[in-house]
């Protein structure tokens, strides 16, 4: 007999006696459910309201296990992350009141915000070479096809990768250098009438590569429902068709906010849409509020946020939400510029340092998503 009808028998025999006990006058105490006793009429209770009540309480005190449990799961996380080399926290105590909360939710409170270009995808490879942001998928494949053409994508990133990762600029003096970049590497796209075919080729041949366990994440959340919002500067259509590639399906719960091209009729690359998304504007003021999938994500209050940039801190500034929201940053920087390293330390509440994978968030997720008994 499971551990839930050993409780709702035990609160029967329990509350048989309180039912003919409570409230006065008491002129009798009943044993068992079918002593006959003299009780004030309106203390008496059927059997069905004796056995609601059980099971009621019976659950309560299952759920109460299970937060417990819950509770212990989290002491248990903070100690291992506290063990492991490349995971900085910043305030140990903060964090793990998050997870407390976060916890406690469970999955049917969960949001996951996420960027994507160095974020769900990889920096660099073994070797330490620089992998491909979705803007660099046309960087070395027009450069294959059109050397030209190429340049101009690689000189453009040449130009101003430097300026959006330099500690020496504030937001506000990039700003006009990304815009001019974004603009710029778009309108080289949409001269070229790339279309939908061809994009979808050098998809395949690109450099693009999923973080380790980046797709088992991706398909946990889509098991446990909780929706994953795709947050990117990048370009969304190159990670929808990187995704069908990769997953031979959009996960239904997934969603993306990001820069589309839109084709025209004959699949062939028009314009882009509006407004811009660059690095440092990832936050509600770009978001359209009537899109449909707000409606999934109201009520869910409690956010985990995955980033790769300071331009990524703010991705959940505008979700209606009065829960925490837990910050993982992933640090692909120079592991000797102390003063950078802090500076992510600072603004997010997990740093992992120079991490191919996504075990960290995965294991988050999972203690969210945990269930100890059925409820
Ligand atoms: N190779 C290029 N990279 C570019 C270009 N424009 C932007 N970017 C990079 O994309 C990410 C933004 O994507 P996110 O998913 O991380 O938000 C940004 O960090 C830039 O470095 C480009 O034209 N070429
Ligand atoms: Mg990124």
């Amino acid at each position: 007999m499971n551990r839930v009808v050993q409780h709702i028998s035990k609160q029967i025999g329990k509350n048989s006696r309180r039912a003919f006990c409570s409230g006065p006058p008491r002129r009798a105490i009943a044993e068992t459910l079918t002593d006959s006793v003299l009780v004030d009429k309106q203390q008496m209770f059927a059997p069905s309201e004796i056995v609601a009540n059980a099971a009621a309480q019976a659950k309560s005190q299952v759920i109460e296990t299970d937060q417990l449990k819950k509770l212990e799961h989290v002491t248990d996380l903070m100690e291992e992350f506290g063990k492991i080399e490349n995971v900085r926290i910043g305030n140990p105590t903060d964090v793990k009141e998050k997870l407390k909360k976060m916890a406690l939710g469970g999955e049917h409170k969960l949001l996951v915000i996420s960027d994507f270009d160095f974020t769900l995808s990889r920096f660099q490879n073994e070797k330490g070479e620089r992998l491909s942001t979705t803007h660099g998928v046309f960087d070395d494949n027009v450069m294959r096809l059109n050397p030209a053409l190429g340049q101009k994508f690689v000189d453009l990133r040449e130009k101003y990768y430097p300026i959006e990762f330099s500690p020496n600029l504030t937001v506000e003096e990039k700003i006009p250098h990304m815009e001019k970049w974004w603009g710029s590497s778009h309108q080289l796209i949409v001269n070229e009438k790339f279309s939908k075919s061809t994009i979808e080729d050098f998809v395949r041949q690109s450099r693009i590569v999923f973080k380790d366990g980046a797709e088992e994440l991706i398909q946990s959340l889509d098991a446990h429902s909780v929706p994953l919002v795709i947050f990117s500067a990048g370009i969304g259509n190159i990670i929808e068709i990187f995704l069908q590639q990769k997953l031979g399906a959009i996960p239904r719960n997934t969603h993306f906010i990001s820069n589309m091209i839109l084709f025209d009729e004959n699949e062939q690359a028009r314009a882009f849409s509006e407004p811009l998304i660059h690095t440092f504007c990832k936050n509600s003021s770009v978001i359209q509020k009537e899109t449909s999938f707000f409606h999934e994500i109201s009520g869910r209050t409690n956010v985990i946020l995955l980033g790769d940039s300071m331009g990524d801190i703010h991705m959940d500034v505008g979700v209606e939400k009065n829960g925490p929201t837990l910050k993982i940053g992933f640090y692909n920087g120079d592991l000797s510029d102390q003063k950078a390293l802090d500076h992510y330390v600072e603004v997010y509440d997990i740093v992992l340092v120079h991490d191919p994978t996504m075990n960290i968030a995965q294991k988050v997720i999972d203690m969210i998503n945990m269930k100890h008994v059925l409820l």
